[in-house]
Parts: C-alpha cells; sequence; structure tokens
C-alpha cells in the first residue's frame, strides 16, 4: 500500500506489507493475502495519513505539537524508534512464522489465516538494532542470522546468532527466540558507520560475511529526523574503499585470521556458497555502485520511467574463491587457487592479505533463489528475475551454473517477482521443482497405468505444499 489518506510514500521498500499464501492443492493453486496489521500500519490507518518513518520517507507524527520538542526527543535516542512494516521476508522460527524487515522488529504471524500476531523486538533476546531478512536454516532448522549492534558498550558490532528450532524438553511451550545464542561478533571497522547488509553466505563449515563499503551513517541518522531527510540518504558508497570478506569457522566460531579483501563493491544477495578442495567458493550478485536504491523511489515510475531508471551498474552474478589454509610462506603476487572449476582468483599480498578477484558467470539477474537443500553445499542451479538495465524484471531465469547456461519464461504484459522455488516431494534432481502442468503430465497422467488410485492420492497428498511468502 503506497498511499495512506492523501499521504503518499517515496520508495518501493516503504509500501505496508502484503502477506500472499499460495496453496497448492489436487492440481489447484488457491491463493489469499492479508495487510499485515503492523502498529505501523495501524497508526497510518487510524490518522489516514503516514506517521511512521519507513526506508525512504520521513513522516511525522505530530502536525499540531511542536515539531522540536518531538524531535528532540528523537534526537536524545541516537538509534530512533523503527518502524514494524514488515515487508521483506518470512521467517521460520521453530513453529512459529514471522513477517521480517531490516530493523530490530518481527511480527509473528498465523501462517493459515495470514493473521498479524506479537510483534517481537530482537533486542529482547540479542543486542542487534539491525537484522537481515534472510536468515539461513540447517538441516534441523536452527536459524543462523546475523545483525549489526551500534555502539553498544562503545563498540559497533556485526552479530551472528542462532535462534534453535526446538527448545529443551523440560521447558516445553517456552519460545525458542528466548535460547536465542550469539555465535560470533565482528568488530565494525568503523564505530559511526557500519557496512549495510541484505543477506550473507554459509557453507557446511563456515560464514561467509561481506563489509562492504557501502555504509550506514549513525551520525547522520541520528539526525535524520531534524534534517527532515529519510533513512535512505544515510547510506552512502564509498568506491575508494575496499570490501573485506570474514570468513567464519563454525566449528571454533571465530573468524579465519587472513584479511581477505576485494575491489569496492555492493551486494544484496548472496546466491550459495560452498566448500571445494581446501577452497571456500561463494556467489553473489554485485554491483559497482549503489544506483539500484536510488532507482526505486516511486516518482521514478512514471511514463518516462524506461529513460530515468536506467541502471548505471548492471547485477551481476559472480564466483569468489578463497583459500581456506593460507601458507604464510607462499610467494607474494601468486594465486592460491587451483581449482579447475573456476578462474577466480585469490593473490598472496604482504601481511597476511589476500586479495580476490572473482569469475564473472551471469550479467543481468536478481532476487536469486537455489533449491535450498543444496545451500551451502555444492550446486548447480540459481532460479532468479532477469534484470537488464531496467530494475524491472520482465523474465524468470534458470541458470546452470556448471554449463554456465540458461533459460528464460517471459510473456507479454507479465512482470514476474521473485522466484520461490518449491521442490517436488521426494525430488531426487536439483531442478525437480514442484510444477502443475508437469505433474498433470509426465507425473501423474503417465505413470497411471501402474499405479492404484490410493497410491496416486497418496502422492498427490503429499504434493500439497503451503508456501508463505511476501513479496520479496
Ligand atoms: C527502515 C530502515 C531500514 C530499512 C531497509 C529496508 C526496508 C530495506 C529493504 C531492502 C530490500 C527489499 C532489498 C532487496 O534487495 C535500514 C536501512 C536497514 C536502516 C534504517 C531503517
Ligand atoms: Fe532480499
Amino acid at each position: 500500500m503506497h498511499t495512506v489518506g492523501e499521504t503518499r510514500y517515496n520508495h518501493w521498500f516503504d509500501g505496508l506489507a502484503l502477506l500472499h499464501s499460495f496453496t497448492i492443492r489436487d492440481g489447484e493453486v488457491y491463493y489469499r493475502s492479508k495487510y499485515l496489521r503492523s502498529d505501523t500500519y495501524n497508526a497510518n490507518i487510524e490518522a489516514n495519513r503516514i506517521v511512521v518513518s519507513e526506508f525512504g520517507t520521513m513522516a511525522y507524527p505530530d502536525p499540531c505539537k511542536n515539531i522540536f520538542s518531538k524531535a528532540f526527543s528523537y534526537l536524545s535516542h541516537t538509534i530512533p524508534d523503527f518502524t514494524d512494516n514488515c515487508l521483506i521476508n518470512i521467517m521460520k522460527c521453530g513453529e512459529d512464522f514471522y513477517a521480517t524487515t531490516e530493523t530490530n522488529y518481527m511480527r509473528k504471524i498465523n501462517p493459515q489465516t495470514l493473521e498479524t500476531l506479537e510483534k517481537v523486538d530482537y533486542r529482547k533476546y540479542v543486542a542487534v538494532n539491525l537484522a537481515t531478512a534472510h536468515p539461513h536454516y540447517d538441516a534441523a532448522g536452527n536459524v543462523l542470522n546475523m545483525g549489526t549492534s551500534i555502539m553498544d558498550k562503545g563498540k559497533t558490532k556485526y552479530v551472528i546468532f542462532k535462534i534453535p528450532a526446538t527448545v529443551p524438553e523440560d521447558k516445553k511451550g517456552k519460545n525458542p527466540l528466548k535460547h536465542t545464542e550469539v555465535f560470533c561478533s565482528i568488530t565494525s571497522r568503523s564505530l559511526l558507520s557500519p557496512s549495510y547488509y541484505h543477506s550473507f553466505g554459509v557453507t557446511e563449515n563456515y560464514i561467509v560475511f561481506l563489509e562492504q563499503p557501502f555504509k550506514l551513517d549513525i551520525l547522520k541518522m541520528s539526525t535524520a529526523y531534524i534534517r527532515g531527510v529519510n533513512w535512505a540518504s544515510c547510506l552512502a558508497f564509498h568506491k575508494e574503499d575496499k570490501t573485506y570478506i570474514h570468513i567464519i569457522d563454525q566449528r571454533t566460531k571465530k573468524p579465519l585470521p587472513t584479511k581477505f579483501y576485494t575491489d569496492a563493491m555492493v551486494v544484496f544477495h548472496h546466491v550459495n556458497a560452498y566448500e571445494e578442495d581446501g577452497c571456500l567458493l561463494f556467489d553473489v550478485i554485485t554491483y559497482e555502485d549503489s544506483s539500484l536504491y536510488q532507482l526505486f523511489y516511486l516518482a521514478n515510475l512514471n511514463q518516462d520511467f524506461e529513460e530515468n531508471s536506467r541502471l548505471t551498474s548492471i547485477p551481476t552474478l559472480r564466483r569468489f574463491a578463497v583459500p581456506l589454509n593460507v601458507d604464510k610462506n607462499a610467494e607474494v603476487g601468486s594465486n592460491l587457487i587451483e581449482l579447475a572449476s573456476t578462474t577466480a582468483r585469490a593473490l598472496k599480498e604482504k601481511d597476511d592479505q589476500v586479495y580476490c578477484q572473482p569469475e564473472l558467470l551471469y550479467e543481468g539477474l536478481e532476487l536469486p533463489r537455489i533449491n535450498y537443500a543444496h545451500n551451502g553445499k555444492r550446486y548447480r542451479y540459481v532460479f532468479a528475475a532477469e534484470v537488464q538495465w531496467s530494475p524491472i524484471p520482465t523474465k524468470i531465469l534458470k541458470y546452470d551454473v556448471l554449463t554456465k547456461s540458461s533459460l528464460k519464461w517471459g510473456q507479454e504484459h507479465c512482470w514476474p517477482a521473485e522466484p520461490l522455488f518449491v521442490p517436488t516431494p521426494d525430488a531426487k534432481d536439483e531442478d525437480d521443482d514442484f510444477h502443475i502442468t508437469k505433474w498433470a503430465i509426465p507425473s501423474l497422467i503417465l505413470p497411471l497405468p501402474q499405479k492404484s488410485l490410493p497410491t496416486l492420492l497418496g502422492m498427490l497428498r503429499r504434493a500439497t505444499r503451503t508456501m508463505v511468502g511476501l513479496s520479496h
């Protein structure tokens, strides 16, 4: 919802969250949607105007009261009280589902009815002011996520934390969030301007975190309200800086001592990461600048959209390779990657530094997804939206990282959203997706002579899946 009463949000990442649910049952898809009844939503509807600030829109709650007294109370907090308009993703935590954004708030939801339940403040369980909306899950369903703790006890840190899927027997019925554990913290290079990040990567034994020179200026953020500017204006890309690659060993819960880095870049989405012959490979969608956020101002969505909204840097899938055991005596300038599978390089430099040069895999894609059963492992397929010079996707893409070939789907007047990969129940192949027509033709009709009706009904029942997702 981009307008409330007479007021209008400025940016695509501001709109009031709409929950979507798709239920695939007996070869048919059922759809429902509901607005997330966040405190933000309720306050806006009650006031019949936007009263809570979002990423690209600064709002002033009390026009009748003295703006400066309100601004003063905002100023006395370095970190403002953020929105609970959880519009980015859905997180599963134990048996509970949460709508998430990147602030310290989440909203529990009922995945069946899409009703909005409790508001959860991450800060009650782990000291973070911001957290990603792209957590990872291990095979047992434990959540691994990370967030930024801003100027807590004089330090700004990136905090990696774990939320268990289940709570101990004697604590049955208790909220898994209460058992959140800090896994590892990394001190930010700068106290007042931590990196912005939207996701991170995991392999079987490691975590990959990119400390990129796309940074959130805390002083700007704490004065944004009084200056009348939005949060987005507090983010800046420093193209002269480096991107630091932190690799955390999950067994020791410590970062590797080698200082891995690459050129300045902006990454929103990690695609996947895995280990191969003593190296860690990770695939990310990279930009050469931060123009993407700029393009999503709704004012650009007019007739001249094509001209006004050309990306200045195309989203590109790149593969990085990091050597896990760096020989301190290796010659300066030598390439530490000897894998046949990639042309990515890692050049040894002095003072235990390693400069990583990626391999370019594919240009023009965003909103990547994989078959999550292959997360952290060798994999072959990326499902994404094709994005060329315009940020609005017109096609769905399936990219094969092995053969480097791709398949595309598009139709006139169709604008796909983020593809979600739903595997066929009992699938063997990585790309065996849950596909209605495919089910109706090869798997269901062809096996008819060999299979009894109850078996077929069983297959159908197992195939019933409920997907709950937000617009992104
Ligand atoms: C409100 C708010 C934020 C919100 C960020 C959002 C809403 C980001 C959405 C990103 C998406 C959808 C990216 C897709 O690739 C910040 C900057 C974390 C910090 C300041 C307060
Ligand atoms: Fe995302």
